[in-house]
């Protein structure tokens, strides 16, 4: 498990993030429109033919695997296949993760149709992912990167679809282990709180190099 340096400039980055940013967006708003059409089942069927000859010509030339989390020289993240907040992966909400300077992190987003477990609700698993992943951060907020050992949930109440919070801090620290703790919350307050044990690989200055150690935006 290896950060990857990518050695291209801001410039560059801000440039393909133009490009791929509004693909993934559209294919995101691709799989709330197939999961809600009304249409006549003939479209369906048209639309599958039109969208098979999209994703044949972008197979056409293709990395081996996944994107893997990629850094530039100058500490820039681009982890852009990540499930959570990857700018490339249309399953990310994505999330926009904000480190505060008390080493808070929060993140405001909205889930819809593609999140939906319990009816007009979030489903469990995707809660427990997206927390995960706050908490990693917030875990991971003094540029010490740390993997989830153990994770916690206690479901509150049922988390309606829609406009949500997260947010996550570290509460404690012993040796190699951080006790992080955070929540989702909607307009009335919080539905899920979760705590874990996030630990610092014991190598983990070989994992990640010295320029990657600013976490992605
Ligand atoms: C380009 C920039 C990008 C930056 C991105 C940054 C943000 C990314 C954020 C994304 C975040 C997303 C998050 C993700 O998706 S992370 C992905 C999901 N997590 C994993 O895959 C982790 C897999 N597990 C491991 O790699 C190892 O087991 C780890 C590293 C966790 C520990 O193996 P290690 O060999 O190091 O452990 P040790 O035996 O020396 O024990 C050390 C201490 O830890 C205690 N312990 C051990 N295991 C557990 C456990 N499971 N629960 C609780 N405690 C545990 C143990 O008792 C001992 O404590 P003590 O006895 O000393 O008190």
């Amino acid at each position: 498990m290896q950060f990857t340096l990518e050695d291209i400039t801001a410039d560059e980055v801000e440039r393909r993030m133009a490009v791929y940013g509004p693909l993934a967006d559209t294919v995101r708003d691709l799989i709330d429109a197939v999961i809600r059409t009304e249409v006549d089942e003939t479209v369906v069927t048209e639309a599958n033919a039109r969208l098979t000859a999209v994703v044949e010509s972008l197979r056409a030339n293709q990395i081996d695997g996944a994107f893997g989390v990629r850094h530039t020289a100058e500490g820039i993240g681009m982890p852009w296949g990540n499930a959570v907040i990857g700018l490339r992966n249309a399953i990310a909400p994505p999330l926009q993760v904000l480190k505060h300077p008390d080493g808070l992190v929060t993140a405001d987003f909205t889930l819809g149709a593609a999140y939906e477990g319990p009816p007009g609700c979030v489903h469990g698993g995707v809660c427990a992912m997206l927390l995960d992943h706050v908490l990693g951060q917030a875990g991971s907020a003094d540029d010490v990167p740390c993997y989830t050992g153990t994770l916690k949930m206690r479901y509150l109440r049922p988390t309606r679809l829609g406009p949500l919070h997260a947010e996550a801090i570290i509460t404690e620290r012993e040796g190699r282990k951080k006790i992080v703790r955070g929540a989702i919350s909607d307009a009335d307050g919080e539905t899920v709180t979760a705590e874990g044990v996030f630990i610092v690989p014991k190598d983990w200055a070989g994992v990640m190099p010295e320029s990657a150690r600013i976490p992605p935006r």
